[in-house]
C-alpha cells in the first residue's frame, strides 16, 4: 500500500506543472545525434505524449545531421561545416530534403503516432510556414542554400494545435521564388518558439547541456542568463554544433519565449524531469 501511496504522491508533485503548462505551447528540438536507436526515440514520443495528454501544446522540430552525411557519404558528394553549418550546394540541398523528410519525418511520425497522437509532418513549405532567405556570413564564406528565417507564419501549427495534431516540423525553408533552403534545426527551433509565443523552447541534444569544459562531465553549467550564454560564445567556450542551440535560445528569449532548456536527449525521460520537477536538468537559459 505504501508503494503505491508513493507514486501517487509523485503524480501530485507534477500538479503545480501540469496547472502551468496547461494549454501553454512547448517547443520541442529533437536532435539528430540525440535519435540513438527506435528505442530511445519511441521513449521520447511517449514523453511527448503525455505532455500532449496533460494538456501541453508540444510541437516538433527534428534534426538530422548524421542522417545527412550518411546519405552524402553513400552518394560520395563531401560536405564542410562553418560554425556549426553544413555548406550546402544544390545537390547536397537534394538529399537534405530526402533525408529529412523522406526518412526522420516520417519515422517521428510514425512512432509519435504508435504513441497515441494525431501526429502530422510538415516541413518549411508547407502553407510557407518558413520564409527563408540565404544566410549571409560575410562576403568572403558562401555556404550556398544554407537558409536563415526570414518570416514564420504560424497559422498552420496555431491550426493544428486548435484541433489536437502534434506537428513534426522538418527545418527546410522556402524562399519568394520557390527554392529550398537548409535551415540549422536549432535555428528553426528558436524562431518557432518565438512566433509561438511559446512558454518554453528545449533543445535535446547528445550532451547533459552547456558544460564549463567540454571535455569534463562533471561541470554542467545549471543556469545562464542571456549576457552570460554570449560570454560563453565570445569566449569559445562554447563551439561547434553548440553555438546554434545557444544563439537560438538567446534570439528565442529576445523575441518572447519564457525559458529556453537544453538537455540530454538520450537520458530517459529527460523532458518530464526538466518539465515536471522543481530543480529540472540540463542547462536553462533565461532572461
Ligand atoms: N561548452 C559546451 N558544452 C557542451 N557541449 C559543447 C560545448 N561546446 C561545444 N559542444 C559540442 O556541441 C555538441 C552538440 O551539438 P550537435 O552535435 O550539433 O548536436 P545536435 O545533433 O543535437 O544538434 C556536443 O556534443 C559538444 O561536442
Ligand atoms: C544548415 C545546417 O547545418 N543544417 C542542418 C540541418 C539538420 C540539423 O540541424 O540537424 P541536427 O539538429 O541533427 O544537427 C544539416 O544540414 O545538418
Amino acid at each position: 500500500m505504501e508503494e503505491l501511496i508513493k507514486k501517487a504522491d509523485i503524480l501530485m508533485e507534477a500538479l503545480p506543472y501540469m496547472k502551468k503548462f496547461s494549454n501553454k505551447t512547448v517547443v520541442i528540438k529533437y536532435g539528430g545525434n540525440a535519435m540513438v536507436n527506435k528505442e530511445v526515440m519511441a521513449s521520447v514520443l511517449k514523453d511527448i505524449t503525455l505532455l500532449k495528454y496533460v494538456g501541453v501544446n508540444p510541437v516538433i522540430v527534428h534534426g538530422g545531421g548524421p542522417v545527412i552525411s550518411e546519405n552524402l557519404d553513400k552518394l560520395n558528394i563531401k560536405s564542410d561545416f562553418h560554425q556549426g553549418l553544413r555548406i550546402t550546394c544544390q545537390d547536397t540541398m537534394e538529399v537534405v530534403e530526402q533525408a529529412l523528410l523522406g526518412k526522420v519525418n516520417s519515422q517521428i511520425v510514425s512512432l509519435a503516432n504508435l504513441a497515441g497522437n494525431k501526429a502530422v509532418g510538415l516541413s518549411g513549405k508547407d502553407n510557407n510556414l518558413i520564409q527563408a532567405k540565404k544566410y549571409s556570413v560575410d562576403e568572403e564564406v558562401d555556404l550556398g542554400y544554407v537558409g536563415e528565417v526570414e518570416k514564420i507564419n504560424p497559422e498552420i501549427l496555431e491550426t493544428m494545435i486548435d484541433n489536437g495534431y502534434l506537428p513534426i516540423v522538418a527545418p527546410v525553408g522556402v524562399d519568394e521564388a520557390g527554392a529550398s533552403y537548409n535551415i540549422n534545426a536549432d535555428l528553426v527551433a528558436g524562431e518557432l518558439a518565438a512566433a509561438l509565443d511559446a512558454e518554453k523552447l528545449i533543445l535535446l541534444t547528445n550532451i547533459e547541456g552547456i558544460l564549463e569544459d567540454p571535455e569534463d562531465k562533471n561541470s554542467l553549467i545549471s543556469r545562464l542568463t542571456i549576457s552570460e550564454a554570449e560570454e560563453m560564445i565570445e569566449d569559445k567556450k562554447v563551439v561547434g554544433g553548440m553555438i546554434p542551440k545557444v544563439q537560438s535560445c538567446i534570439n528565442a528569449l529576445k523575441k518572447g519565449a519564457k525559458r529556453t532548456h537544453i538537455l540530454d536527449g538520450r537520458m530517459e525521460h529527460a523532458l518530464l524531469l526538466e518539465i515536471f520537477t522543481a530543480k529540472g536538468i540540463g542547462t536553462m537559459i533565461y532572461r
